[in-house]
């Protein structure tokens, strides 16, 4: 954590955490995005195209188009803070640090963008961190997405001579305490609408449907987190995968065609959660709240509820609390 220049040193703490999420833009502009999407995009855990089709692809088209776009798309959701994911991230970490006891030292990084997993690994090294347990904040397992943060974290101790123990936390999608916090949290939402929807929609992010077919338990995880959710819940729940990008198929139903399809199915009133996604975000509040929202509304739809996700409320910190300290296990003692 960055400390103000009079905070009284830190004693050395010897376990360390660190959350980590995907990453974001350090600015609402063209410039700032493509250097995100060109991180982003040349990471082989998200994009398996092989190079030599996929780069001439990538800068030659892409990189060309697409940040103007997202930069638009960007500036809507942007706050005082920052981008809504590294506020909201940064956020968990200082409330997770305050839950914890001060022998842990609770940090936070992003895949891509800043802060940098390596930089933020070898701060907490030179804190005196012998042991860290790094935090993936995806309930659901996927290749894209927790896999390349925990690689990133493996190639910075690949140069590292003296190297603190990781462990890393497992997916938690069909954990009780998760679905516990989304359901406690998604009916106190429902209960303040004005309104009674006649669907849920749990909305994930989307994959390349070839990545399933590969054995990425992704689809599976998001699946299980849904039926789950809608077991415990007294409303019907659909489910689907929003944010198709490029030209191959991805996993179905997406979610914008599952919004323009429901009006003439008589259903007019909704709400839609996106409990994949542990922080709010460009994904949440842009794509399914404003442009959802229209889709929706040009179908017919007269009533759309986005709910928020967990982020740094009491509900999810409590659940993130219960989840890491549960991998500290042997490494701290029981709370
Ligand atoms: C091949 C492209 C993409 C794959 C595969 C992918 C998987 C994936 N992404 C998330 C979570 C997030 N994605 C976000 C933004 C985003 N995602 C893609 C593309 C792929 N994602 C792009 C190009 C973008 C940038 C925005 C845009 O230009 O549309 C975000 C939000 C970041 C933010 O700054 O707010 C999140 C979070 C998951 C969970 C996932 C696979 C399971
Ligand atoms: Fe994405
Ligand atoms: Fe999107």
């Amino acid at each position: 954590m960055q400390l103000p220049p009079d905070h009284p040193p830190i004693p050395p703490r010897k376990i360390g955490v660190l959350l980590t999420n995907l990453g974001t833009p350090d600015a609402p502009d063209a410039p700032a995005v493509r250097r995100y999407l060109a991180e982003f995009l040349s990471d082989r855990r998200v994009v398996e195209i092989p190079r030599a089709i996929w780069k001439p692809i990538l800068h030659g088209i892409v990189l060309r188009t697409r940040p103007a776009k997202s930069a638009h798309a960007y500036s809507q959701v942007w706050t005082e803070d920052g981008s809504p994911l590294a506020a909201i991230t940064k956020r968990q970490a200082v409330k997770l640090q305050e839950r914890m006891s001060d022998t842990v030292l609770v940090d936070w990084a992003m895949r891509y963008g800043k802060p940098a997993i390596p930089d933020r690994l070898t701060a907490m090294k030179d804190a005196g961190c012998e042991r860290i347990l790094l935090a993936p904040l995806y309930p659901q397992y996927c290749a894209a997405t927790t896999a390349t943060a925990n690689d990133f974290a493996f190639l910075t101790l690949a140069g590292m001579r003296w190297q603190p123990a990781l462990r890393t936390l497992p997916p938690y999608y069909d954990h009780p305490d998760y679905l516990d916090a989304l359901q406690r949290d998604i009916e106190a939402q429902l209960a303040a609408l004005d309104f009674t929807p006649q669907r849920l929609l749990l909305s994930f992010h989307g994959m390349p449907e070839r990545t399933l077919r590969k054995g990425d338990p992704y689809h599976c995880h998001c699946r299980k987190t849904s039926r789950l959710l809608g077991e415990r819940m007294q409303i019907e729940v659909d489910t689907s995968f929003q944010s198709r990008f490029g030209r191959d198929k991805w996993l179905e139903p997406a979610t914008d065609d599952v919004l323009k399809a429901y009006p003439a199915q008589g259903i007019t009133k909704i709400a839609i959660a996106a409990p994949g996604f542990s922080a709010d975000c460009l994904e949440t509040i842009e794509e399914l709240g404003i442009r959802g929202k229209e889709d929706f509304e040009a179908a017919g739809g007269t009533h759309f509820a986005r709910l928020d996700c967990l982020n740094d409320r009491p509900d999810g910190m409590a659940m993130l609390e219960a989840l890491i300290r549960r991998e500290l296990a042997g490494w701290i003692a029981p709370a």
